[in-house]
């Protein structure tokens, strides 16, 4: 008999096939065109209902203070909103490395949000959880959308995006690269073409932050110097991580097997949907 208690869910990362800078809003936050797609690099989380209305993380996780956590932010979140009297312990093992433009924060908020839906039976709508994903950060709507999308505006407006079976090889530079710092950058390119979808489909995809992250950081440029050498490279997001696509799981092995043993990387399968996509109604 299942425990209705609990629940352990995966939290996929994900990756830009492309991204451009089209404008900037007000506030300074930037207007983007990308393109999501998710992978199966994923962290897996557990969460164990409580009676008493306590949110905690129970294990440590590098450099992530348990109250800055995404998945406590989430969880606190959801009870502000919806006055949840439940509490729950949560259990995150981290695969997806951090800060690495993969989105593994915001894709661990995003499986909190629908996994403490279903958990203290909140009945909250796709929409209503994407609401509340943006209020925790611009990549968490996607992840609850649940599709690999195009997305505009600072990521939130999306349409559902087919994409071709693909494996990638993700490297991962040893930098870590601030967000704030390369949206920032005088440098940055600002004023790409805002393209409809059907345009983008054979337009040249290319990420508008690469050029700022590769100068303030070489180790990004000199990973995609090394993949190039095999098929047309790309940092993801807001880099580190750089990433090229292969028609087949064996030739993207082939070329990992060639990486330096300096450099650190993995092959991992786009997926065509969000593993708790059925988790939610529209
Ligand atoms: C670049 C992207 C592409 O998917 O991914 P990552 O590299 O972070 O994974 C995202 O747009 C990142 O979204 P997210 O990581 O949620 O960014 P946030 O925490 O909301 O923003 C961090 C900081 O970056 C700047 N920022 C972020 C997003 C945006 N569209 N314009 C900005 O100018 C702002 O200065 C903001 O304070
Ligand atoms: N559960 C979490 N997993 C990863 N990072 C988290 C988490 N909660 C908060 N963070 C913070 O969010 C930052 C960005 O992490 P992440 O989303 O993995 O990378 P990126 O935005 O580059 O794709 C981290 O450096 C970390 O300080």
């Amino acid at each position: 008999m299942n425990d209705m208690s609990k629940l352990t869910a995966t939290a996929p990362a994900k990756l830009n096939l492309f991204l451009h800078v089209i404008g900037r809003r007000a506030d300074g936050y930037h207007l983007l065109q990308t393109l999501f797609r998710f992978i199966d690099l994923a962290d897996t989380l557990h969460f164990t209902a409580r009676k008493d209305g306590v949110v905690r993380r129970v294990n440590e996780v590098e450099g992530v203070p348990e109250a800055s956590d995404l998945v406590v932010r989430a969880a606190r979140l959801l009870h502000r909103e919806t006055g949840c009297t439940l509490g729950v312990d949560i259990e995150v093992e981290k695969c997806i490395p951090m800060g690495g433009g993969l989105g593994g924060g915001s894709s661990d908020a995003a499986t909190t949000l629908l996994s403490l839906n279903r958990l203290w039976g909140l009945g909250l709508s796709r929409d209503r959880l994407m609401e509340l994903g943006l209020t925790l950060g611009a990549d968490v709507p996607v992840f609850i959308f649940g599709q690999n999308a195009f997305a505009e505006g600072v990521g939130e407006r999306l349409q559902p995006w087919n994409l071709p079976e693909s494996w990638y090889v993700v490297l991962f530079p040893p930098v870590n690269v601030p967000t704030s710092v390369i949206f920032s950058h005088p440098e940055l390119t600002r004023d790409s073409i805002s393209l409809t979808m059907r345009a983008l489909e054979t337009a040249a995809w290319h990420n508008d932050l690469q050029p700022v992250a590769c100068k303030m950081f070489p180790e990004v440029a000199q990973h995609l110097e090394w993949l190039e050498r095999f098929a047309p490279a790309m940092m993801t997001g807001s880099g580190a991580c750089v990433f090229a696509g292969f028609a087949s799981e064996a030739k993207a092995q082939a070329v990992l097997q060639q990486l330096p043993s300096a450099m650190r990387g993995v092959v991992t399968q786009g997926l065509s949907r969000h593993p708790l996509h059925d988790w939610v109604n529209d």
